[in-house]
């Protein structure tokens, strides 16, 4: 029986015709639970080979297979981002005007988690996060670090396998990058969910498990 959650097999990408090239032959494989970092620059193609993994983009060639789900085809495609993977995004891309409590309802609704059970999830995450205190507060009302520590919640508030992170501490100061990456990083063990996270960062990519390098659209695995 083969373990791997995440297994990229020789994968391009090319946006615009083909006329930009941004992964070349690009493979990985991930183990349930274990986290992961995709670590390179800006540009290097960290986020289309996550949305790939995700399900959010379509592969040019090559195989994949996410929580056992092939992306490239339909129905799968649609199960694995509403029921296999989370994403947390660099902006969090929360609804300001809604509470914290609200955001993270969102998702558990759209699948059909009874209320009980959803407002249980909540009060649960946000213990985890030592949010609680602000469940009531609105996006607009909080801190970057706050809303960071929502969207890692929301991502997780219809318990998925997979976390896919794209440089969630990127909009952050130094201290609340780290506070916020020691929190995704022990929340992840806590909760059992597998973490692939993109980071231009050395010093997170170093905390995780493995990394693999993403340099100009290839990826090699590197020493953590
Ligand atoms: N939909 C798109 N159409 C055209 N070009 C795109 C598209 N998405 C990404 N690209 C290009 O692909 C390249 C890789 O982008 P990607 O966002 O995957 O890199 P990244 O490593 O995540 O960078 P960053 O850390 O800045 O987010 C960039 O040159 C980007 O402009």
């Amino acid at each position: 029986m083969n373990d791997w959650i995440i297994e990229v097999d020789g994968v391009s990408k090319s946006f615009d015709q083909g006329r930009i090239p941004v992964l070349t032959h690009a493979s990985l494989k991930v183990r349930e639970r274990e986290r992961v970092a995709l670590w390179g620059s800006s540009g290097s193609g960290k986020t289309t080979l996550l949305n790939l993994i995700g399900g959010l983009e379509l592969p040019d060639r090559g195989t994949l297979k996410t929580g056992g789900l092939d992306p490239t085809k339909d129905r799968p495609r649609l199960d694995l981002r509403r029921r296999i993977v989370g994403f947390v995004f660099q902006l969090h891309n929360l609804i300001p005007y809604l509470t914290v409590r609200e955001n993270m309802l969102i998702p558990a609704v759209a699948l059909g988690v009874g209320k009980d059970e959803a407002e249980t999830r909540v009060k649960e995450l946000l213990r985890l996060l030592g949010m609680e205190h602000r469940i009531h507060h609105r996006m607009q009302d909080l801190s970057g670090g706050e809303r960071q520590r929502t969207a890692i919640g929301r991502a997780l508030i219809n318990r998925p396998r997979i976390l896919l992170a794209d440089e969630p501490t990127g909009a952050l100061d130094e201290s609340t990058a780290d506070r916020v990456f020691g929190l995704l990083k022990d929340l992840s063990r806590e909760v059992g969910v597998t973490v692939v996270m993109a980071t231009h960062e050395r010093r997170f990519a170093e905390a995780c498990d493995r990394i693999y390098r993403v340099t100009s659209g290839r990826v090699e695995e590197a020493c953590a």
